[in-house]
């Protein structure tokens, strides 16, 4: 049987988009197109302009060079219009903490001219969406950072947007609430259909959306789906863990010039050569403990990560670390 592929529809084109800071330039001709109802990551290193990138998505600036349309409004022209088939989750808080849960989404709703009974409805269709029903009438100051935030996203889609938009979510967050916020991200694409771009510096993150704009010193390196991009490094990955890092970076160099040797958050990263199979690597693993066995603490083969990822793209670390993973 002959599979046909139907054309999605298109929610939001980026053309051409750059932007400069007096004579620096943080955005360098990003173009992409989002399908409606794709959950999209913007991923990068601190400074590679994923905030400069937001703002201009979310109209707060307007583009010197470059087009941005948005369910068919284009702007700066049709800012507004465009504005009011959005919601957007800034980095920083944007609740009353001294007013109950229901009071900073009622006050939102009234923004928007919302009231009455159809603004109640939605407000508790929106909180039991983001598990917060039971704290409808607590002040937003009891509530945990994790709850906050889901808060925050439930306000921005009162107004029923086409596009929600994240800076940096997680921000403040620990590892837990990360994961039950995205959670909740994930039954918002599934139930309501809604395209989301989110930036992020979180590989861990990164790895759960349907695609990835990967920027760095403010240019696209990428716009792919975080397997096709790792099909980038084919096979696995050796990474090696030793109180002598450097004097095995040396040797190792040497002994396998054809190949990239890094150091990636206190450990040495090796590629797999192109046609090297998983059995390739195992036998290399071998030779290494057999060569360097003593000074040897940890060794490991592995699929590719976004970060290896990042490093063969770019030729530098991703300079960022996870909240989870630290290291040099
Ligand atoms: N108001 C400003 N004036 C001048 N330079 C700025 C301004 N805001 C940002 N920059 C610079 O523009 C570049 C991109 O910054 P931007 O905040 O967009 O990056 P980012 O990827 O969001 O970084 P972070 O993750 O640290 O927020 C950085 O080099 C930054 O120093």
């Amino acid at each position: 049987m002959q599979a046909t592929t139907v054309a999605k529809e298109i929610a939001l084109r980026v053309e051409e988009l750059s932007y400069s800071y007096g004579t620096r330039v943080v955005l360098d001709r990003v173009s992409f197109q989002v399908e409606k109802g794709a959950l999209i990551g913007i991923l990068g290193p601190n400074g590679s302009g994923k905030t400069t990138l937001f703002r201009l998505l979310s109209t707060l600036y307007a583009a010197p060079a470059g087009m941005i349309t948005l369910a068919g409004s284009a702007y700066p022209a049709q800012a507004a219009a465009a504005r009011r088939r959005m919601g957007i989750v800034f980095q920083s808080p944007s609740l009353d903490k001294k007013l109950t849960v229901a009071e900073n989404m009622v006050h939102q709703g009234h923004l928007y001219g919302l009231q009455g009974s159809g603004l109640r409805k939605r407000i508790e269709e929106l909180l039991r969406l983001f598990g917060l029903e039971e704290r409808t009438r607590d002040l937003v100051e009891t509530l945990s950072g994790g709850q906050q935030r889901r808060v925050e996203v439930a306000k921005a889609l009162l107004h029923e947007p086409e596009l929600l938009l994240l800076d940096e979510p997680s921000t403040g967050i620990d590892p837990a609430a990360r994961r039950d916020f995205w959670r909740h991200l994930f039954a918002l694409k599934e139930q309501k259909g809604l395209t989301i771009l989110v930036t992020t510096h979180l590989l861990d993150e990164a790895e759960r959306c349907d695609r990835l704009l990967i920027l760095d010193r403010g240019k696209r390196v990428a716009w792919e789906t975080p397997s096709r991009l790792r099909e980038l490094i084919p096979g696995s990955v050796l990474s090696i863990r030793s109180p002598k890092l450097s004097e095995m970076e040396g040797a190792l160099k040497q002994l396998w010039a054809d190949r990239m040797v890094r150091r990636v958050d206190g450990a040495l990263r090796i590629e797999p050569r192109s046609e090297e199979s998983v059995e390739d690597v195992m036998r290399d693993a071998a030779s290494l403990l057999q060569r360097f066995g003593a000074d040897v603490t940890a060794l490991t083969v592995s699929q590719p990560s976004l970060e290896d990822v990042f490093l063969h793209l770019t030729g530098h670390h991703f300079e960022s670390q996870t909240e989870e993973s630290h290291g040099t």
